[in-house]
């Protein structure tokens, strides 16, 4: 069951900062998603993208599989994930490229300069001008949650930050008739933000109500040049639910599609722990403080089905928190 919503549009470029983060409250409070206008990422630079991403896909799976995911960087095939570990799928069936932190730190794979010229530059070159976006909008939400704007900073949540983009592509249906079979299946971010740019082809749903039976999913259309942004379970888990990491998926509809995700995560060393002013003893926090690089090992290892070696981040994790 599915129907169409109207979402809230957010615009980044507003001098009116305290309205915006009002706005920003609310959508948060209602959804945990909103489109998000005048992000500075230009419209160049997202078709370049796009035009890369295809291109990279194209290539013949030996030479994809050259840059197969080594420290959760570089190329994951479908079926080797599953975003809903209570489905029967074989997996969810996009394929992906991630790309990590732009640090000396951070192993990222990139295609052959003479294979694909530019593809680096133009990647880099996006991760740095999204990630200056979902910064400013950290900032609003800090507002939006009566904290100082530079909060998240103060926290650490910028500091070896483990933030990635995914460029992900979803192929036409080979079999109809696995009907459990998703391009990504139900399931909820698990970082602070994200944002999302598709190609404009439908398939993106969310589920409002997610522990509500029957479930009903809604379509989230895309609106042009606009960034669908939504909150992860992280930024869940620091306002004890008052903002939603709200339930999403992406549903065959016979076409192909691709997208780009960039995920903003907290830095390895920051604890994610219940926020003050959202916990009183009449509503205890609901969840334990846990570091940000154990939460997502945690999540990351639930899900990958193939090669889950390749997508530790860091090799030694300690278990304490
Ligand atoms: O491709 C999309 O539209 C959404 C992908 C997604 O939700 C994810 O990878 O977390
Ligand atoms: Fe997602």
């Amino acid at each position: 069951m599915s129907q169409a919503l109207q979402l809230p549009i957010i615009d980044l470029s507003s001098t009116d900062r305290l309205s915006t983060a009002n706005s920003i409250r609310q959508a948060c409070l209602d959804h945990g998603f909103f489109y998000l206008v005048n992000h500075g990422v230009e419209e160049e630079l997202r078709n370049e993208v796009f035009e890369l991403s295809k291109k990279f896909f194209l290539l013949p799976l030996e030479g994809k599989m050259k840059l197969a995911v080594k420290k959760h960087s570089g190329y994951r095939g479908s079926y080797a994930e599953k975003f809903d570990t209570s489905s029967s799928a074989k997996g969810d069936s996009k394929e992906s490229f991630i790309v990590g932190p732009l640090t000396e730190n951070h192993l990222n794979q990139w295609p052959f300069e003479e294979e694909l010229p530019s593809w680096r530059i133009a990647m880099e070159a996006y991760y740095k001008k999204v990630l200056s976006a979902g910064t400013k909008l950290i900032s609003l939400i800090a507002l939006a949650l009566n904290l100082d704007e530079d909060f998240f900073q103060k926290l650490g949540a910028f500091n070896e930050h483990l933030s990635f983009m995914g460029l992900f592509h979803y192929p036409e249906p080979v079999d109809s008739s696995e009907e459990e079979t998703h391009g990504a299946s139900a399931h909820s971010d698990y970082g602070m933000i994200t944002l999302l740019l598709t190609d404009g082809v439908p398939g993106l749903q969310f589920c409002r109500e997610k522990s509500k039976e029957p479930q009903v999913w809604e379509d989230v259309p895309s609106v042009s040049g606009a960034s669908i942004v939504n909150i992860g379970d992280m930024m869940e888990r620091w306002t004890n639910c008052l903002f939603r990491s709200t339930m999403h998926r992406v549903v065959a509809t016979g076409e192909e599609r691709y997208s780009v995700a960039f995920f903003i995560n907290p830095g390895k060393e920051c604890m994610v722990e219940c926020l003050e002013s959202c916990c009183s003893e009449s509503c205890p926090p609901r969840f334990p403080p846990i570091r940000s690089l154990h939460y997502l090992q945690e999540r990351y290892r639930d899900v990958i089905l193939v090669s889950p070696e390749s997508h530790e981040l860091f090799p030694q994790i300690e278990s304490h928190t």
